[in-house]
């Protein structure tokens, strides 16, 4: 079989390891693995990864040492004609044309979005895998990424918890979740925050106040305040500005962390994910297999329709939100 793999949309801690594992199995079990570049938008500019001989197609050594490195080797991209019926259409013919008999795009519920539309002009198999920081896809405990970005998250919030200390001030540090708590909350319970703003739960100025009152008379002199980028009042700035405007009791600081989540070595966590799920990605197509995500569920490998991916809001273990208010006292 001639087995293609992508990495599409926002690049995520642990696609590269992700695109060696399929490489790696492909491989071994006697396969052809073509690279796409950039995505999408590299599908659609016939752009493939060059082996070392420059033939377009990828080697055992075309992904050595990789695992450890953040971005992908493959690039990703945004494409707008991907949105297009035309665009669909041709990324099916260029498919034909280069005899892929099945796809593997990494990435997003974008992404797999795409993946479902090009099935309707495309009968070569596609298998996706999880592939964004968010966390934000149904039918996978952990997305590829997520847990490096949570680590790099708690990382900074740790150092900035120092000087927030020092002065005795409070932060409000953005994080990344286009529409999804997870970041936030995960990394507010690992650098024990006190509060998180997030899409899942109401957050409410006046009662955010009653809460910080609270805790500067048990003594607390500073505070961390983790904001979801999603968050229905807007980023940090925009929840600083009403905070202190409705007579916040610390003086503030605000800090977008930004696309420093997006890179860096993933951590273990990120690697054994990507290497399980692109391993089994591989697995399902000489299945058979077809239209589904390789997913992760308390530790079983899964395949899951890629409609029902993204059908709904992830929700975020309700069980944590209790335990940050429980922890923030
Ligand atoms: N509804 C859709 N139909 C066709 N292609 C889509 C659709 N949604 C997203 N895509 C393609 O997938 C790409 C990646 O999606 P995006 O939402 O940016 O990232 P992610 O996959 O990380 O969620 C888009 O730039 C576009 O090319
Ligand atoms: O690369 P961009 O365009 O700045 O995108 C930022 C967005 O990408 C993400 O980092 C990841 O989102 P996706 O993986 O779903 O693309 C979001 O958290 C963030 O809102």
């Amino acid at each position: 079989m001639r087995i293609a793999v992508l990495c599409s949309g926002g690049d995520a801690p642990g696609m590269n390891a992700c695109v060696r594992a399929i490489v790696r199995a492909g491989i071994s079990a006697g396969h052809e693995v073509i690279g796409i570049l950039r995505g999408y938008s590299g599908l659609l500019r016939e752009e493939f990864f060059l082996n070392e001989q420059g033939q377009p197609r990828m080697s055992l050594r075309s992904v050595s040492d990789i695992a450890r490195r953040g971005g992908t080797i493959l690039h990703t991209s945004r494409c707008e004609e991907f949105y297009t019926e035309s665009g669909q259409k041709r990324a099916a013919e260029i498919l034909r044309k280069y005899k892929i008999d099945a796809l593997i795009p990494i990435g997003g519920d974008g992404t797999f979005h795409g993946a479902v539309a090009l099935a309707k002009y495309w009968d070569g198999q596609i298998i996706g895998c999880p592939g964004t920081i968010d966390n934000d896809l149904l039918g996978t405990d952990y997305t590829i990424g997520f847990a490096t970005a949570v680590h790099t998250a708690v990382d900074a919030v740790d150092k900035l918890r120092d000087t927030a200390d020092a002065h005795e001030r409070m932060f409000l540090v953005e994080v990344m979740g286009r529409h999804s708590g997870y970041i936030a909350l995960y990394t507010a319970i690992a650098a024990s925050a006190e509060i998180a703003c997030i899409p899942e739960t109401p957050t409410e100025v006046s009662e955010i106040i009653r809460q910080l009152h609270e805790l500067k008379s048990r003594g607390k002199t500073s505070v961390m305040m983790i904001v979801a980028e999603g968050d229905e009042r807007g980023g940090a700035a925009a929840l600083q500005k009403a905070l202190c405007e409705n007579g916040c009791p610390f003086e503030t600081r605000v800090l977008a962390l930004g696309h420093l989540q997006r890179g860096g070595s993933p951590v273990p966590q990120d690697r054994l994910l990507a290497a399980r799920l692109g391993d089994f990605a591989v697995r399902s197509i000489l299945a058979g297999k077809t239209g589904c995500m390789a997913g992760e569920q308390r530790g079983e490998l899964v395949l899951v329709p890629f409609e029902q991916t993204y059908a709904a809001h992830k929700p975020v273990p309700q069980e944590l939100v209790r335990l940050l208010e429980t922890l923030a006292s």
